[in-house]
């Protein structure tokens, strides 16, 4: 990272330039037809060099890109030093300037292939293998309940990235679920988000997972201990917590002070971001469900994507590739948004996933150097799974004023070919069908043609889709836990492309704290009108609003 301001590149400069020449003149429909190897030339080939079975497609030929553009944005990565700076992020350098921490991720998938000199990073096989015999004496129903029966229920309380992480692989990854062991994950503060989890639960079979990176989040800790006194009014002896709760932290301190073993403990360390913790103890939820050998496999396609980033030339890198496609959407055609849409039921949360992922890591205004950009970092990340979204947002995404940059992703087979897999090759043809309408549209001609002569101005012209709308098409052979690791991979690390490029701390997230600390002040402003000091009239208003209702 150079330290400049991303717009005072020289690349930048010159993509502005190419921009404002040929916004318009970039068309998608004549780039194909002048060049029959578009999609040769802008499609990419992953295969995982420890495992040739983890492969991912990137087809990113529907993009309003030409070699010059792509060549002035591998120009611009290089101006930003992204190499050198990546270089600095896998050897442990703290990177994370604002907390002066390292940022280690690629640690907790490590497989010895990386020298990080990093306190912790040579714990993390021990708490993976304290992970290990954890979720095989879970399943196998060694560790009983405190009346002797097996846990057939687990419930994850944390929030964040204590929570979405789980959350995401144990739905794409439920092919490979134990059946028969139940999770749930509750993270609102909303009681009602507990309580109704609770009810499904019976205390002598649940274990109650306590994911939490500081152990102080609010949230988290309320639902933990409204958890305990739940599990307490039915067990009596507080002795029977230790079968019952584990912590996933890296507060010893709290997790102890909350009446928490640290035998059963695993933890985690500073250098592992929340947004990016489900590789760590974190993911103790996703070994229970899946299997700890499922969440090697997940780990390990992450690793193999890792290499990837660290060793991959520039032009030939996936995630650089889809890091500056996005910049150039962002930055130059003013999109705001991006949306990831997974034609596979099983990634249905990847978009949630994501929006933590992406949006608390590059949401920011100001530079590692103090700076206020002057100009777009961070895209709002939104999406559903396909074809729900057609029935949903895609008419403004095919026909609304707004450019929405979009990422296809779809498996090539199904773990679930019901119909003859009839049903699969629905959704395949929408996943098809979809970027190659957007991409080239249906002109006024082709729908007066369809509508006859007679048809109303308004009304063909109602019809016309005008296309050149943009996307990127990733696909693998099957949703694997090992191509799901490499997917993750392959977004946080264009997440981390992109943050260089802006000159931002992809890594720290003072935006959430504002908040949090109005909430806690206005807590104890809540009892009476008298109460409620300092605040707007509108704020102070609602307040009262609540108190005319507020029952206890
Ligand atoms: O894991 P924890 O420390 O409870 O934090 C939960 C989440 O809260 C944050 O908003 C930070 O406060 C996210 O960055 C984080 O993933």
């Amino acid at each position: 990272m150079s330290g400049r301001l991303a717009s005072e590149y020289s690349s930048w400069k010159k993509l502005q330039g190419i921009y404002d020449s040929q916004k318009s003149t970039l068309v998608l429909k004549d780039l194909f037809t002048q060049d029959p190897e578009r999609f040769a030339k802008f499609s990419k080939d992953y295969i995982s060099k420890d495992d040739p079975s983890t492969t991912l497609f990137l087809d990113y030929s529907k993009n309003l890109i030409t070699q010059e553009v792509i060549d002035t944005l591998l120009g611009l990565v290089r101006e930003a030093e992204v190499e050198s700076y990546r270089d600095k992020m896998f050897a442990g350098e703290h990177i994370n300037t604002s907390e002066d921490r390292a940022v280690l991720h690629v640690a907790l998938r490590n497989f010895n292939d990386f020298s990080i000199q990093e306190a912790g990073a040579d714990e993390v096989a021990g708490v993976l293998e304290h992970m290990k015999q954890f979720s095989n004496a879970v399943r196998s129903g060694e560790w009983k309940g405190y009346t002797g029966k097996n846990i057939t229920t687990i419930v994850n309380i944390g929030i964040g990235g204590s929570d979405l992480g789980p959350v995401m692989v144990t739905e794409a990854l439920k092919p490979y679920s134990k059946r028969d062991l139940t999770a749930h994950f509750v993270s609102n503060i909303d009681g009602t988000h507990i309580a109704e989890i609770l009810r499904l639960c019976d205390p002598e079979r649940t274990l109650f997972i306590i994911a939490s990176k500081t152990f102080t989040t609010q949230e988290t800790i309320t639902n933990a201990e409204s958890a305990r006194e739940w599990f307490l009014s039915s067990a009596g002896d507080k002795a029977h917590v230790a079968k019952h709760f584990v912590a996933l932290s890296t507060n010893t301190k709290a997790v102890t002070a909350f009446g928490i073993s640290s035998d059963n403990m695993f933890q985690f360390w500073d250098w592992v971001g929340g947004r990016y913790s489900l590789w760590s103890a974190i993911g103790l939820s996703i070994a229970l469900v899946i299997g700890y050998d499922n969440f090697e496999q997940l780990l390990k396609g992450a690793h193999g994507m890792d290499k990837h980033f660290k060793e991959t030339p520039l032009e030939n890198n996936l995630p650089v590739l889809l890091a500056i496609i996005g910049i150039w959407y962002n930055d130059f055609y003013g999109s705001q948004t991006h949306a990831l849409l997974p034609y596979d039921q099983y990634l249905h949360k990847f978009a949630d996933y994501f929006q933590q992922g992406d949006m608390e890591s590059n949401g920011k205004f100001i530079t590692k150097n103090g700076h206020r950009v002057n100009y777009e970092t961070g895209p709002i990340i939104w999406g559903a799974s396909g074809t729900n979204g057609q029935h949903s947002f895609y008419q403004l995404v095919h026909q609304g004023t707004k450019l929405i940059p979009a990422d296809f992703i779809a498996p090539a087979t199904t773990h679930n070919p019901i119909a003859h897999s009839k049903h699969h090759r629905i959704l395949l043809s929408n996943f098809f069908a979809q970027p190659e309408a957007l991409a080239f549209g249906k002109t006024e001609e082709e729908v007066r043609k369809e509508l006859g002569p007679n048809a109303s101005d308004t009304l063909v012209k109602s019809k016309v889709f005008e296309g050149n709308r943009p996307s990127n098409s990733i696909m693998f052979p099957l949703l694997t836990p090992s191509t799901l690791g490499a997917l993750i991979a392959l977004y946080e690390h264009k997440i981390f492309v992109q943050g260089v490029i802006w000159g931002i701390n992809s890594f720290d997230q003072m935006g959430v704290e504002l908040g949090k600390v109005l909430a806690k002040n206005i807590l104890a402003q809540l009892e009476k009108p008298e109460d409620v000091k300092g605040h707007d009239s509108s704020t102070t208003g609602l307040i009262h609003y609540y108190q005319k209702f507020r029952k206890e």
